[in-house]
């Protein structure tokens, strides 16, 4: 039925690099322009994480450009998902912290494996940084307006019964079932003629994604200035090196 398959493949922890988001945004387009492609299954191939988020190396004690070349990735992959014309199924099979989760939040639908371990949410001010505006939006659209206020704020990460209630995913089924139940939402997806489908989602999500992209630049200077100030690296450096403490 013209389903592929991409499975996130960074060990140990999935971390969107900047060369992971490249690439993504390339395996994408590839899928978009091949009419043979109706949908895509989003997964992991790390045992126990689906993605570990945003790529903390990449926004700590690099240049400016660098900084800047990063975040355009970022938003690059995030548009790319929001407004994709195919129709995308997260199998979230592992834990999905910040850009992990919004990874999946951009998908269609989602279902997770029922691991307590598998936590997901946006815990960004846990580690002294803010969610963008557009990751906010992303988190409003998915679970309303209140629920989202209170999970950015204290930075919840939702255990799988959790993750459900508040409808940040749409199934929990056991690990086992997680690609099978993504396969049969699949072609229930896939019954809907293409043309409706993709400009009902296009209906639904353009507002959300014009907001960022009459925006870009802006996001980017603003983004710049905050992840260098000097108070934003020393609590990257302080996160990124207790990750690092926890084997030792
Ligand atoms: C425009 C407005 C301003 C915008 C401001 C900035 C907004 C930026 C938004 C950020 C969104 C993000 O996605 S930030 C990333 C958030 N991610 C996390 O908090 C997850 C951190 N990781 C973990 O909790 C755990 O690693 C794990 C649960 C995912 C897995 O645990 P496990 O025990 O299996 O593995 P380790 O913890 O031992 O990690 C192994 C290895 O990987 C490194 N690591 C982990 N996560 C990251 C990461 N996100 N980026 C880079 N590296 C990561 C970890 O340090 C270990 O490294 P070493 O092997 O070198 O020790």
């Amino acid at each position: 039925m013209g389903v592929a398959v991409i499975k996130l493949k960074n060990p140990p922890v999935n971390s969107l690099s900047l060369e992971v988001l490249t690439e993504f945004v390339i395996s994408l387009e590839k899928l978009e322009n091949d009419k043979t492609f109706r949908g895509v299954i989003v997964t992991s191939d790390c045992p126990g994480i689906f993605s570990a988020g945003l790529d903390l190396t990449e926004m700590c004690g690099k240049s400016q450009a660098h900084y800047a070349e990063y975040w355009r990735a970022v938003q690059e992959l995030w548009l790319r998902l929001y407004l994709s014309n195919l129709v995308l199924i997260a199998a979230i099979n592992g834990v999905s912290p910040a850009g992990g989760c919004l990874m999946s939040l951009t998908c269609d639908y989602r279902v997770l494996a029922d691991n307590p371990k598998y936590n997901m949410g946006l815990n960004e001010t846990l580690l002294g940084i803010v969610a963008p505006s557009w990751f906010k939006d992303t988190l409003v659209n998915t679970v309303g307006h209140r629920t989202a206020e209170r999970a950015l704020q204290l930075g919840l990460l939702f255990p799988p019964a959790e993750a459900l209630r508040v409808g940040m995913v749409d199934q929990v089924v056991p690990e086992d079932q997680v690609h099978s139940t993504a396969l049969s939402v699949m072609a229930q997806w896939l019954a809907v003629p293409d043309h409706a489908r993709q400009l009902t989602k296009n209906l639904m999500r353009k507002p959300t994604a014009d907001r960022l992209v009459k925006q870009r630049d802006a996001d980017i200077q603003y983004f710049l200035r905050f992840i260098s100030r000097d108070s934003i690296q020393k609590s990257l450096r302080v996160y990124l090196d207790k990750l690092r403490q926890k084997k030792g």
